[in-house]
């Protein structure tokens, strides 16, 4: 049994015991259903308290069981047995009580609980709705109101203020037994059915019909494609609809219907990648359980535009000082209006009090001067991308820091090597990749150089989760693993424009598909000059003209129009006018006849034919290609699994949670498919090289192999030519 049954003066104490989050897999949910028979049966025992081990309630149920079909009471039936106790039984909540482990809680007569607790239903955040009774005893507790805003964003609520919305009916110090056991005795003549939630109506205001048409715009507004929050918002309003029974019926069906969707084993999927990409190894040997990360207890940042000052501000809203460095005075000052602006929408939000923020601000120390970075741990620095500039910040860097401090550079495509070698300190030399809205986008890419140590690594790998955000590591090359594999994502795009398509049906099929934004909406966000110099920077290093009515660069099938575009000074959102025309900074992007001309002109001039494009083909070739880079990746080792750049895809560019991430979709489609359909793209497009078939995938396209082995296969550590 997963669950320890003990008797203490008189109360029957069942603590859950499932290492390390006592999940409520079948064997502990079989625990609690013995414990609390027993407990009744015996008429020793006065009341029950239910606990968990390892300074935690329950992190609800195993979400690996989902998957396959194991037994053991279902959750309901513990809720319903205690229903009919008249011994009282209290939930003693700390750490977490989470999906079904808050479901056990409420089917307790009482919750108390540590004020360090954190109480939630984050079931929709994997696809499912909580299908212990959640969505009909919580709003029981809490109000409607309350328990929608719960239930649909899966948030969690700490201790006080759950205590507040009537989760949680007391907050106690000390040890969390000893003070169920007090609670509960206290309890012992009470009548049982008084406080038991299934005899408590659902309270709310307004009509009911109103509160879930609200409910249901908001829920497919945020969170565009996704079906569960929908479900929720259903069956927590028949939570008020229905009587208690029918509602929990309704609920389970719910639930398992949800269960079975491909959504739903997406996120799963996604649920465990994130914690997977982890457990990092670098080729040479050191890992995420060998290497000890260095304290960073203060740190620097270098540039003070859009993406260092917004580095600064994660920094120091996770309570580490920072020393933001300008060259001069006046973009040290637009910087720190940057900074504060961004407070301030902070405080707006509700994320941070006006009080911490200003706590937070104190922590920024505006300088001029690099000197002033020489006692911290850690520098970041996040100038323009210019290697000449970069090395020269390092080179000085490396002499004005102590030995100690590590140095990140948030360079988004140049060789961690090429900055490393300017210091005498390759060790310490790391990039930090940060995504725009650096303050706002949860992706860090860390990327190791050649000599980058272990323990480096270690250090930007914690510090990324201690600033909020989600650090994948990766091996260095142009561009990385985000930026390569965007590019011929992007290219593709482009190409389908030249061949027949607009941008406006481009990104209404990304849309279509689950991306909340579409490829040419971000290029107008990022700027169309970003595209056009990065292209005249490869240019420049090869020694060739850009020409922008050449179809061929580098040897390479080339599409001019970013050039054009740019000429005709459409920069993209900043000035009104790129892909799409804009009425305002904050407008909508508008169809631009204009550019629909500049195209077909663009393809006139070039003798393009142009064709319709069907929205499968759009898709087909700007995903496939990423792919198809992708498998490069895993087969280059700049990536150890499949996993790491699902997640990169996932929290740098916004892919829906619910589709996986590209190399989840690519195993849901089929490696088979994928493959022939990128051979097909090869031999019909034989000058871009993104068509040109990974050989990984080559091999894993003839066997039936599931994704987290994949990596293995591309590593060596399974040899599938023996399989
Ligand atoms: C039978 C009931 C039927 C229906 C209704 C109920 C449905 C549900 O309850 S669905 C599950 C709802 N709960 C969650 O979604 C919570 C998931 N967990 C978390 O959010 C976090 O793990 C945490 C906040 C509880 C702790 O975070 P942290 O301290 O950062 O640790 P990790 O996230 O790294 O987790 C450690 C370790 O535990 C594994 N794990 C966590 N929760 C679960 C779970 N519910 N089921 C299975 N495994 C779980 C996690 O994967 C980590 O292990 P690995 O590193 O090996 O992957």
């Amino acid at each position: 049994m997963m669950a320890d049954y003990t008797v203490r003066d008189q109360v029957a104490v069942i603590e859950l015991d499932n290492p390390p989050v006592n999940a409520l897999g079948s064997a502990v949910r079989a625990g609690i259903y013995d414990g609390i028979r027993k407990a009744d049966r015996d008429p020793n025992i006065k009341a029950v308290v239910i606990c968990g081990k390892r300074g935690t309630f329950c992190a609800g149920a195993d979400i690996r069981e989902f998957d396959g079909g194991k037994n053991g009471p279902w959750i309901t039936d513990i809720g319903d047995f205690i229903d009919n106790m008249k011994k009282p039984v209290v939930a003693a909540i700390e750490g977490f009580a989470l999906g079904g482990g808050l479901e056990v809680a409420l089917f307790c007569h009482y919750r108390i609980a540590l004020k360090t607790v954190r109480v939630g239903q984050p079931e929709v955040q994997i696809g499912l709705l909580p299908g212990g009774g959640g969505t009909i005893r919580l709003p029981r507790a809490t109000g409607l109101k309350n328990a929608l805003d719960i239930i649909t964003t899966g948030n969690h609520v700490p201790a006080e203020k759950a205590a507040k919305m009537g989760i949680i009916d007391q907050i106690v110090t000390g040890d969390i037994i000893e003070e169920g056991i007090k609670f509960v005795k206290s309890k012992c003549n009470i009548d049982t059915s008084l406080v038991c939630l299934r005899m408590k109506t659902v309270k709310y205001s307004g009509d009911l019909d109103d509160i879930s048409e609200a409910a249901m715009t908001k829920v497919k507004s945020k969170f565009k494609g996704a079906i569960a929050p929908i479900v929720c918002v259903k069956s927590v309003i028949n939570s008020a609809k229905m009587p208690y029974e029918k509602g929990i019926d309704t609920e389970k069906e719910h639930f398992q219907d949800l269960r079975h969707s491909s959504q739903s084993k997406a996120m799963r999927y996604a649920f465990f990648a994130e914690r997977a990409i982890t457990r990092w190894q670098l080729p040479s040997g050191g890992n995420y359980k060998t290497a000890k990360p260095l304290p960073v207890k203060t740190s620097g940042v270098i540039g003070a535009g859009t993406m260092g000052g917004g580095i600064a501000l994660c920094l120091i809203t996770s309570g580490i000082p920072c020393i933001l460095v300008e060259q001069n005075q006046q973009f040290l000052d637009k910087g720190l209006e940057i900074v504060k602006a961004q407070l301030m929408r902070t405080v707006q939000l509700g994320k941070l009090s006006t009080e911490q923020a200003k706590k937070c601000f104190t922590m920024l120390k505006p300088t001029t001067n690099i000197e002033d970075l020489k006692n911290v741990d850690l520098v970041i620095e996040a100038v323009y991308e210019d290697l000449k500039l970069k090395r020269e910040i390092f080179e000085k860097l490396d002499r004005i820091c102590k030995s100690e401090t590590i140095l990140c550079t948030n360079t988004s495509s140049l060789h961690i090597d090429s900055i490393a070698t300017a210091t005498k300190r390759q060790s310490k030399v790391v990039g930090t990749h940060f995504f725009a809205p650096s303050y706002i986008m949860k992706l860090l890419e860390n990327i190791y150089g050649t000599k980058t140590s272990a323990e480096t690594v270690a250090t930007v790998m914690k510090l990324g989760k201690t600033i909020k955000k989600v650090p994948v590591l990766v091996g260095s090359c142009t561009g990385f693993v985000a930026n390569r594999m965007l590019k011929p994502y992007s290219e593709e795009a482009q190409y389908c424009l030249e061949e027949g398509s607009t941008p406006s049906i481009v990104d209404t099929v990304l849309m279509d598909f689950g991306m909340p934004i579409g490829n040419f909406q971000v290029s107008d966000l990022s700027g169309l000059d970003i595209g056009f110099r990065i292209k005249r920077e490869a240019a420049r290093k090869a020694g060739v003209e850009l020409s922008k009515n050449s179809r061929f660069f580098l040897g390479q099938r080339n599409c001019g129009l970013i050039e054009k575009l740019y000429e005709a000074g459409r920069m993209g959102k900043k000035n009104g006018k790129g892909w799409y025309k804009y009425e305002s900074l904050n407008g909508k992007p508008i169809v631009d006849p204009e550019v629909t001309m500049l195209i077909e002109e663009h393809c006139r001039s070039l003798g393009i034919e142009r064709r319709n494009i069907g929205s499968q083909e759009i898709l087909e070739r700007m995903q496939y290609a990423m792919i198809n880079e992708g498998f490069k990746i895993l087969e280059e080792g700049l990536c150890t699994m499949a996993e790491e750049i699902d997640v990169i895809w996932i929290y740098g560019f916004s892919w829906p949670k619910y589709m996986g991430g590209p190399m989840y979709y690519a195993s849901q489609i089929g490696l088979k498919k994928i493959y022939e359909k990128v051979c097909y793209y090869h031999k019909t497009f034989p000058y871009s090289m993104h068509w040109v078939p990974s050989s990984l995938l080559a091999k894993l396209s003839q066997i039936d192999l599931p994704l987290s082995e994949w990596g293995d296969v591309a590593q060596g550590r399974k040899l599938v030519n023996k399989l």
